[in-house]
């Protein structure tokens, strides 16, 4: 109780009114809420739509400074994954060390990242399952409800203003909790992603249709689980199968963010998933002959797309 009257006051930072990025403040839906803007392809009067209605969003809206930031009790990262070298260099300089971080976004590499820039800010982390997708470019819609799991990354001490806001926004989410174990939980969503993600962008299929290749899925699964044991992530082989078939099932009419990507002309998210599998494989001395395969496949793909919708 205590949390949620002194979490209403906390200032939260987002970056980009991407699809996350607008559903959060939506959530927040106050005045206090600070999205980072770029100067350009930002909307003008962002807006968010759920069940047919369609709501204006409540913020304030800045662009990077040491000023801007200063005031804040938490930063919240929602970009894509490819976009976070560029983030991390304008943020480096500016981003002062007592503001917690909580990234928002699929795959692994990002906390790496965040971690190895920012080594004495609090980082936070956090998977959604909710579907949006960009109607045009002023709106957002909400097109399928999920959770929102937050937990801390490093054993630090949590700090007040870090946690009440992270707090604040869980306690707005529908089924927004809190996680004390998230790296298990980002590593078996992580998982999903390296099944799910590759296969529909090659196969050219809805997220349902990859139960008809249950054995490249197995072969993944292996692989995949070998590299979380050395991160002393233990799963099984067959909860491992059962949880990707259940996501499979739930998720069966979906068309995977990374087969939107393809069918949008746009970049993967394929290094902050398989590429950092491979990379932790290559640390360890693991073999993943099968992900590097399938990473491979993806790369070509998206390099002859992008150099065509480039020229
Ligand atoms: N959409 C969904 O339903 C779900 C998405 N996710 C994951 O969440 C993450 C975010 O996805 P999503 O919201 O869809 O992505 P979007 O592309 O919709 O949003 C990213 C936003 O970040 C902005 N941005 C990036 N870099 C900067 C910067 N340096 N300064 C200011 N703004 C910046 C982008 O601006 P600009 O447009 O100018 O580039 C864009 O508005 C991804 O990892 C995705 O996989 C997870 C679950 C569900
Ligand atoms: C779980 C899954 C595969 C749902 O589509 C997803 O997270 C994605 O598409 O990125």
């Amino acid at each position: 109780m205590m949390t949620n009257i002194r979490a209403a006051t906390k200032k939260i930072g987002i970056v980009g009114f991407g699809c996350i990025g607008s559903y959060l403040c939506y959530l927040l839906d106050d005045k206090q809420t600070k999205v980072f803007v770029r100067r350009t392809a930002s909307p003008i009067k962002p807006t968010l739509s759920v069940d047919g209605e369609r709501k204006a969003l409540k913020t304030q809206r800045c662009y990077f400074s040491e000023k801007s930031l200063h005031a804040l009790d938490l930063l919240i990262v929602p970009v894509k994954s490819y976009q976070n070298a560029e983030l991390i260099k304008q943020l480096r300089p500016i981003l002062p060390q007592s503001i917690p971080i909580l990234i928002l976004q699929n795959g692994i590499s990002g906390i790496e990242e965040f971690r190895q820039a920012f080594p004495y800010n609090e980082i936070f982390a956090g998977i959604s399952t909710d579907g949006l997708y960009r109607q045009s470019i002023d709106s957002v819609v909400l097109a399928g409800r999920g959770k929102l799991l937050i937990g801390q990354i490093q054993d630090k001490k949590q700090s007040c203003k870090g946690l009440a806001s992270a707090k604040k926004l869980m306690s707005r989410h529908p089924h927004g909790e809190w996680s004390d174990n998230i790296k298990e939980q980002i590593y078996q969503k992580l998982l999903v992603n390296c099944v799910i993600n590759p296969l529909t962008f090659l196969y050219d299929c809805k997220n349902g249709e990859v139960v008809k290749y249950t054995n490249e899925c197995e072969e993944i699964i292996n692989e995949v689980l070998g590299v979380f044991a050395h991160e002393r992530v233990h799963i099984s082989p067959d909860s491992a199968l059962t949880r990707v078939l259940e996501v499979i099932r739930a998720t069966a009419k979906n068309t995977s963010s990374m087969l939107q990507d393809k069918l949008g002309e746009k970049p993967t998210e394929i290094d902050a998933i398989l590429g950092a599998i491979i990379q932790k494989a290559n640390h360890y001395q693991c073999p993943v002959k099968k992900v590097e395969q399938l990473y491979q496949a993806v790369k070509q793909q998206e390099q002859r797309y992008l150099n065509t919708a480039n020229r």
